[in-house]
């Protein structure tokens, strides 16, 4: 009797400051898993973004809540705490290593990056070897030109999803004066933003 090895799992990886998350990165990674195929994805919110300008980005345990009240309502949506519990600046290598080590090397991870963040890879750390630890899907964001233009053909893949013009900043200018947040990011992560009191100053 031949004896039939289980599919390797297929598993995407959103990876973001996520500061707040918002209703833009939840439907690139619901639609990439559903094109995809995906079994479910993980977000990854960053522990040290040391590349964001902005000085003032909120506490990794913040960001982490609002990703996880976010994500909670959709069973193929996890959250990670890689990034926030290891210490030092925040490295997609770094992420794509641990993870592997958590889950073996048989699954299949596909990382998902918006069109501005997918301009910058070959900046990012050991991308070489990013590339062989994840496919990396590329995905359409109002405002930017998505382009595979000088990175490996076989690595990347760039998808269409539905547009979203929100982004985290534009989300914190509104709450920092005196706007109102509903519907741009769920409603529980407008609760968290209130009780918390993120972006008044
Ligand atoms: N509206 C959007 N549509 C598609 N992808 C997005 C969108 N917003 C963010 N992304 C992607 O999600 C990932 C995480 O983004 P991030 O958490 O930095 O949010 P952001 O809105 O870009 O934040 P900020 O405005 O503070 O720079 C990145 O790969 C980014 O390109
Ligand atoms: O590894 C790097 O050198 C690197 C440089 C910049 C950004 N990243 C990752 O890209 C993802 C999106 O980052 P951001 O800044 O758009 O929130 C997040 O997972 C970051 O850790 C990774």
């Amino acid at each position: 009797m031949s004896e039939r090895r289980a599919p390797a799992r297929r598993i995407g990886v959103m990876g973001g400051t996520f500061d707040p998350v918002h209703h833009g990165h939840l439907v690139a990674a619901s639609e990439v898993g559903t094109l995809f195929g995906l079994d479910e994805v993980v977000f990854v919110p960053t522990g040290n973004p040391w590349q964001k300008d902005d000085s003032s980005v909120s506490a990794a345990e913040d960001r982490y809540l609002m990703t996880v009240i976010a994500t909670a309502s959709n069973p193929r949506f996890s959250v990670s705490r890689v990034d926030v519990d290891r210490p030092g600046p925040t490295y997609t290598i770094d992420t794509l290593r641990d993870l592997r080590r958590l889950w073996g090397p048989e699954v299949e991870l596909f990382f998902i990056t918006g069109a501005d963040a997918l301009s910058a890879i070959l900046s990012w750390k050991d991308v070489d070897e990013l590339f062989d630890l994840a496919h990396f899907i590329g995905v359409t964001r109002p405002g930017y030109t998505l382009t595979d233009a000088h990175l490996p053909q076989d690595a990347v893949t760039l998808v269409d999803v539905p547009a979203m013009a929100i982004s985290s900043s534009g989300c914190r200018d509104r709450v920092r004066s005196g706007l109102p947040v509903w519907y741009l990011v769920p409603d529980g992560v407008v609760q968290y933003i209130e009780k918390r009191r993120l972006y008044r100053t």
